[in-house]
């Protein structure tokens, strides 16, 4: 790992904790360009961009920022917010302006962001490696006769090599698409299609923890005709392989298997998953939403035929994702969104090239800064787990070792999970999947790993990124520790816990 990583870490780090809590938002711009510099991202622009293109923007920026200024009396303040320090001068740059626009939120504090598998914030480096896609640079990269369209496909290529090169694939094998849900659909849907035709492979194996964008997938192919098998999970979260194995039929046309669980973390076995699926001439999808850039993986070693991957998840933007399509062996699918034939006939239409350019971006810095990033989020989750555990009656969902440590899941008994999310306020916290937040339902994934529903009502996930801090950290431990503790002071359970009475021996009346 080279010396300067750490360093942009940290950098980016500053630049986006001050963006999002302390400081208003014009202080983004600041820092955000300075991060840049240190580690040479603006220099892109001008290595790619022509130099008339540049003077026109800037032009017409200059005179946006002038008017925005003016319009909303922002420059006045800023002059003398003491806070910012920041110059008129250091306003007017175009970069100050393009940000404050692309930032504005409200000054004040915000809740500590600890719910890093519903989204991750996007590192600032990746939003200046976008910029100039969103104003000079606006080709259409299928445009073959002009430069605007030379430009902007080299950019593009260029992302979806970062990409392969996360995963150990070969750009030619990298399709963008809006995100992981639709790499999903995408994958499971093209492969039993392809297959219906000939006839003869008409069955699907998932597991029952799986995203919901999975399992609606399957479910969809089911009312088609498809035979599906939602394979059980294990107490700690984990499939059996020998329980995979025996699902296994000579009809079976594509086992698909997420790499690491959106809501407790745990890393299912995907090289064996694979080494299984080659031997049985299967094809393997994996779901690597929460894995691609947050643990090493590698499509060859894996034995991996399609892998799903979200921008958003790795510190890049949201509505745009990839999914990884082998090409040797070659894996034979219909495409579900048809047209153009662009990305080998596979995702017809237009692509982002900002979008693109961001997720490139995001799958580089991920790359270049995994060791470093591993090290920091592993040594902050044994910090809270460790908290977490010392508490009585707090139980960590999920496998401990095979675990990504971003992600942790805890249950703590006789207090509902509900009731200790709204006073945790201060704190942005789930009790599980960002889709299904708004039910109170418990969640399946903890009840297939055999959860009773008081247990799953009263669990908590707590999402560790890259821009954690320690001090972040101890807050969230000290406020949990105190409003368990309050919560579980009003519970009559708690009262007859404390009394020494064993709630499995207590007959309720009926009535
Ligand atoms: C495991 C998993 N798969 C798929 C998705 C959907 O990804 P996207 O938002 O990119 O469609 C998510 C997002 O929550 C996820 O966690
Ligand atoms: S966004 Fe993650 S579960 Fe839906």
């Amino acid at each position: 790992m080279s010396h300067i990583a750490p360093t942009a870490a940290r950098q980016a780090r500053q630049a986006l904790r001050i963006a999002s809590r302390r400081y208003p938002a014009s202080a983004f711009s600041r820092v955000s360009a300075r991060t840049a510099n240190a580690t040479g991202q603006r220099n892109y622009v001008s290595e790619t961009k022509p130099s008339q293109a540049t003077v026109n923007v800037d032009t017409t920026i200059k005179a946006d920022q002038k008017a925005f200024l003016k319009q909303t009396g922002t420059m006045a303040e800023h002059a003398t917010m003491p806070s910012t320090g920041m110059s008129a001068d250091a306003m007017m740059s175009p970069a100050a302006g393009i940000l404050k626009q692309a930032t504005i939120m409200d000054e004040g504090s915000r809740p500590i962001y600890l719910d890093a598998q519903a989204t991750t914030p996007m590192d600032p480096r990746v939003l200046d490696a976008m910029l100039p896609f969103m104003t000079g640079l606006y080709g259409n990269p299928h445009s073959r006769t002009h430069a605007y369209g030379w430009e902007t496909d080299k950019a593009v290529e260029q992302s979806r090599e970062h990409i392969a090169n996360l995963i150990g694939a070969d750009p030619k094998e990298i399709i963008f698409t809006s995100g992981a849900t639709e790499s999903n659909n995408m994958s499971i849907k093209g492969v039993a299609r392809f297959f219906k035709r000939g006839g003869k492979k008409n069955h699907i194996i998932t597991c029952q923890t799986e995203h919901k964008c999975v399992l609606d997938s399957c479910r969809h192919l089911q009312d088609e005709g498809y035979q599906i098998t939602y394979l059980p999970v294990q107490p700690n979260g984990l499939i059996d392989l020998a329980q995979l194995e025996a699902a296994i039929r000579p009809e079976t046309a594509l086992v698909s298997i997420m790499t690491v669980n959106n809501e407790i973390g745990v890393v299912q076995p995907v090289e064996e998953i694979g080494k299984l699926c080659r031997s049985k001439k299967v094809y393997f999808h994996t779901d690597a939403a929460q894995a691609v850039g947050k643990i090493p993986l590698d499509v060859n070693k894996m034995n991996v035929d399609l892998m799903s991957i979200s921008g958003h998840k790795l510190y890049g933007p949201k509505g745009i994702g990839a999914c990884y399509v082998r090409r040797r062996p070659r894996v034979r699918l219909d495409p579900i969104i048809s047209g153009g034939g662009q990305e080998r006939g596979l995702r017809s239409g237009t692509l982002a090239p900002f979008l693109s350019v961001g997720i490139g971006e995001a799958a580089r810095l991920a790359k270049q800064e995994m060791e470093y990033d591993t090290k920091r989020i592993t040594a902050l989750s044994n910090r809270l787990l460790e908290g977490l555990l010392s508490m009585e009656h707090t139980t960590l969902n999920g496998d401990r070792e095979r675990h990504y440590p971003g992600c942790v899941n805890v249950s703590f008994a006789y207090v509902e999970g509900e009731s200790l999310l709204m006073a945790l306020k201060d704190i942005a916290l789930s009790s599980g999947s960002a889709c299904t937040s708004a039910s109170l339902e418990p969640s399946y994934v903890l009840r297939a790993l055999g959860s009773s529903d008081e247990s799953a009502h009263s669990s908590i996930r707590f999402g560790i990124g890259r821009f954690t801090t320690q001090e972040e950290i101890d807050y969230v431990l000290k406020a949990v520790k105190e409003r368990v503790t309050f919560l579980r002071e009003l519970s009559p359970l708690w009262e007859l816990v404390q009394e020494g009475v064993d709630l499995n021996t207590i007959e309720w009346s009926q009535h």
